[in-house]
């Protein structure tokens, strides 16, 4: 199967409500993700200007800016069941402020990250026979979750 990936990356800030170290901490990462895609039934485009392509990396690129690192970039991801009352309270300050915060009902690791960025972006793709393979999210250089999707 041919596929091709792109590399994203963006700014945010979260805290892990519970972790036993610093991570329970307000703390900020450069996360960068990785998309990789897929033609449905393995193929390429035959014809035109897209001929010999998965997909063209600009219109990959425009699809995850809109759906995830726009709304992403600079924000605190907020956990909405957090037990962490200090983050209910961060996370109204900054609303109030008007300031970016994403909302998000679990909690904000890497792991449950590229899940969700999975499921945010199947459908977009799908409605351009484009099949979404794997979604991988660094924390730090050195960590990453990778979710895979069912083939
Ligand atoms: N399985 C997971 N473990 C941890 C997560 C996570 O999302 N999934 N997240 C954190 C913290 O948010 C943070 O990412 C710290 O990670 P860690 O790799 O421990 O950070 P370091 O600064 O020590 O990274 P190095 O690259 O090793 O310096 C914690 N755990
Ligand atoms: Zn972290």
């Amino acid at each position: 199967m041919i596929t091709v990936t792109k590399e994203f990356s963006w700014d945010m800030s979260h805290m892990l409500a519970e972790h036993e170290g610093l991570c329970k901490n307000l703390h900020g990462h450069t996360y960068r993700m990785e998309v990789t895609v897929a033609k449905k039934e393995g193929s390429l485009e035959d014809e035109g200007s897209k001929a010999g392509m998965v997909i063209d990396f600009k219109d990959l690129k425009e699809i995850v800016k809109e759906e995830i690192i726009s709304p992403l970039d600079h924000s605190f991801m907020y956990w909405t069941h957090s037990s962490d009352e200090i983050e209910h309270q961060l996370a109204q300050i900054l609303q109030q402020a008007d300031r970016k915060v994403f909302a998000v009902d679990f909690r904000p690791t890497a792991e449950m990250m590229a899940i969700y960025f999975f499921q945010s972006l199947e459908d977009k793709f799908n409605e351009i026979d484009i099949d979404l393979v794997s979604i991988k999210v660094w924390e730090t250089p050195t960590s990453y979750a990778e979710f895979r999707g069912e083939r």
